[in-house]
């Protein structure tokens, strides 16, 4: 039961909402069903017919319909006398600027992607309003209460980079489906149909030279007047076959590997075998329903394929992509969403996986590991919003001795689902809450002024609109109020090396890095450094100050497993976890601890490698079987536990 104290502060707040997906739906019932009467909701997106199945305020007839609006008028229906302002608009829009943050008490952000977070976390700053962050990924989650000069800001740590795997297990030595999956994604897939001017790593490396890129950009190619099912064929040879012949000559890459099987396709299927039924898919003019499922009848997308089956789908969609989408090739790009796309790339992953001899998976897996889905837990959402109001209600009541940072684990065995740790300090050296200035060491004489805008401004500090200035002179500006002038006096600059702009940026000068939309501003000191290590420093610059996210394939070249695309993807979840031992320990716990016993061994930050004591001291775990149990801190001295379920 909230006291009086806490209930008079839910009425009298004032909210806002970012983001009405699977975790805002959930947020804005939880805070209309809390008590919240003013509430105001931003949300860029239209409902889709996936979003049905967990965001519980949308219906089918709302697909295409604002997801703000809706989400705001269905709540309306069940609290009608509240007041809910819908915003359908992007919150980078400049009319979401600081003087509109600073009319709320509490920014809450259900969003999916670090962009967005970044860009509220920076006003909200600049508006002195205290945040509360959250991420769902399946069954995992987290919320983090983030107030200016007492906690860490969303940006005081680095976020892990998308997981990425080394060049030669992609293309070499691919011990995992995934390898393969990535392999046929975004090498081959992207070497047929996408941008041809795009390095592709495609060929097995070899010291023989018939393995160049030179030799194999023509192998890709489809040659004049040759037959489609020529040439699928020619490519299924050379890329299961030759290339997989050519890897084997090398004997010290397999010394203690399993060697590889070449796989023709005349071992598969005999040389005039006639693939699906063409016909079946020609009666279809639209695009996205062209399917090799559907022309050689497989039709159940959990099923394994055969070889042969694989074999089949992945000639049959060569073929499609070239007689029914023609125009798109050159540019695709693969899109989870996009069933041929997914068809050709579970065959050739399959394929592939065969001859490696991982074992096949189905094109639902396939599906999911090649768009990075982690499917969305409804409930995951639900209790994640909870918890996202439990931490608003104490920031109101300016408790934040208790504030905490919540994460919700995927344990079963385990008697916790919810692990509350008291939240960070800010990080000294943070250059967006702390306005620390940073250190460039570049080669000012050889570095043009647009590797540092586009590798340092844009994709380091996350600037959109940025402005740079070396003392009152202005060096670049970008937004669209330019006039032509200005624009291409810009542009010039960008051409230029550091050293020859109009007002020089050498070693010992410094500058400043501004986005006024976001109110950041940076100040970076200059350090003159003429030798860089290409293989760890590729860009020749590196910033100081700035924490690189740390990757499992750090240092090595990497090909991606590509962005998530959907809302539960990697790039949601917070980058905060409890570290393994600290699992291994609470699995030990026998039938009641208390929680200090966990609390006062260190939870560590895998990001930056520190350790965090946690200091929470008051609650009891007990064993309530399976149960859902959630740590009521919104009154310490209390202590409670409550079921949820
Ligand atoms: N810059 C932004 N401005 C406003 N809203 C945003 C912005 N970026 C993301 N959002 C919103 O945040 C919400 C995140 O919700 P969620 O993670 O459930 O994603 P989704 O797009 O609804 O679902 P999925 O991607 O899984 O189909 C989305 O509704 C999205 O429109
Ligand atoms: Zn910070």
């Amino acid at each position: 039961m909230a006291s009086q104290q806490q209930l008079d502060a839910i009425k009298g707040a004032k909210v806002l909402m970012v983001g009405a997906g699977g975790i805002g739906c959930e947020l804005l019932k939880t805070l209309a069903l809390s008590g919240f009467q003013d509430i105001h909701i931003i949300d860029m997106d239209t409902i889709e017919v996936s979003n049905l199945n967990r965001q519980f305020l949308f219906r089918q007839s709302h697909v295409g319909q604002s997801k703000a609006k809706v989400a705001r008028d269905a709540v309306l229906k069940f609290r009608p006398h509240i007041n809910i302002t819908a915003h359908h608009d992007n919150i980078k829009s400049s009319d979401f600027d600081v003087d509109f943050f600073k009319k709320f008490d509490v920014v809450l952000n259900g969003l999916d992607n670090l962009d967005a977070r970044r860009h509220v976390n920076r006003i909200r700053l600049a508006a002195g309003v205290p945040l509360v962050e959250s991420g769902t990924t399946g069954f995992l989650g987290q919320v983090a209460v983030h107030v200016k000069d007492r906690t860490e800001c969303y940006e005081c740590y680095p976020k892990p980079a998308p997981k990425s795997y080394p060049v030669c297990t992609i293309t070499s030595t691919p011990s995992k489906f995934v390898h393969c999956i990535v392999w046929a994604k975004d090498l081959l897939f992207a070497k047929l149909f996408g941008d041809k001017n795009q390095e592709n790593d495609l060929n097995v490396r070899s010291s023989d030279g018939a393995s160049s890129s030179e030799h194999t950009d023509d192998i890709f190619e489809l040659r004049n007047d040759e037959d489609i099912d020529c040439y699928g064929r020619r490519i299924y040879d050379h890329v299961f076959g030759y290339n997989i012949e050519l890897a084997l000559s090398n004997d010290e890459t397999w010394k203690n590997r399993t060697r590889p099987k070449p796989i023709y396709s005349s071992d598969v299927l005999s040389n005039n075998q006639q693939n699906g039924n063409l016909d079946k898919s020609c009666s279809s003019s639209d695009v996205a329903l062209v399917s090799t499922m559907a022309t050689l009848g497989l039709k159940n997308p959990q099923e394994v394929w055969n070889l042969a089956e694989n074999s089949k789908v992945l000639l049959e969609a060569l073929k499609l992509f070239f007689m029914k989408r023609q125009k798109e090739i050159g540019s695709l790009t693969f899109d989870k969403d996009d069933q041929l796309a997914v068809e050709f790339v579970t065959a050739a992953a399959n394929i592939r996986a065969a001859s490696f001899g991982i074992p096949l998976h189905s094109l639902f897996e396939a599906k999911g590991i090649a768009g990075n889905i982690v499917h969305a837990v409804a409930t995951t959402n639900a209790v994640v919003a909870g918890l996202i109001v439990i931490e608003a209600i104490k920031l109101l009541n300016k408790d934040l001795e208790n504030v905490r940072m919540t994460f919700c684990n995927e344990h079963p065995k385990r008697k916790m689902l919810l692990m509350p740790v008291e939240p960070f300090e800010p990080n000294k050296t943070c250059f967006v809450c702390s306005k620390t200035p940073l250190t460039l060491e570049v080669n000012a004489p050889h570095t043009k002024f647009r590797d540092f805008i586009e590798k340092v401004v844009r994709a380091k500090l996350g600037m959109n609109l940025p402005t740079v200035m070396k003392g009152h002179f202005l060096l670049y500006e970008d937004g669209n109020d330019l006039d032509e002038d200005e624009r291409q006096k810009y542009e010039a600059n960008l051409e230029k090396v550091l050293s020859k702009l109009p007002s020089p940026v050498i070693g010992g000068t410094s500058i400043v890095v501004e986005d006024l939309n976001q109110t950041l501003s940076c100040e970076i000191n200059i350090k003159q450094r003429e030798e860089f290590d290409e293989e760890k420093e590729p860009e020749g610059m590196v910033l100081i100050g700035w924490l690189q996210a740390p990757t499992d394939t750090e240092n090595k070249a990497s090909v991606q497993n590509g962005e998530s695309t959907s809302g539960a993807g990697t790039d949601q979840v917070m980058p905060l976890e409890i570290a393994e031992d600290e699992e291994a320990e609470v699995n030990a716990v026998s039938k009641k601890r208390n929680f200090s016993e966990i609390s006062n061994s260190s939870v560590s930050h895998p990001l930056t490698g520190n350790d965090k004591t946690s200091k929470n001291k008051e609650v009891i775990l007990e064993d309530e079987g399976d149960d859902l149990i959630v740590l009521d801190h919104l009154n310490s001295e209390m202590a409670k536990k409550k079921r949820l379920v």
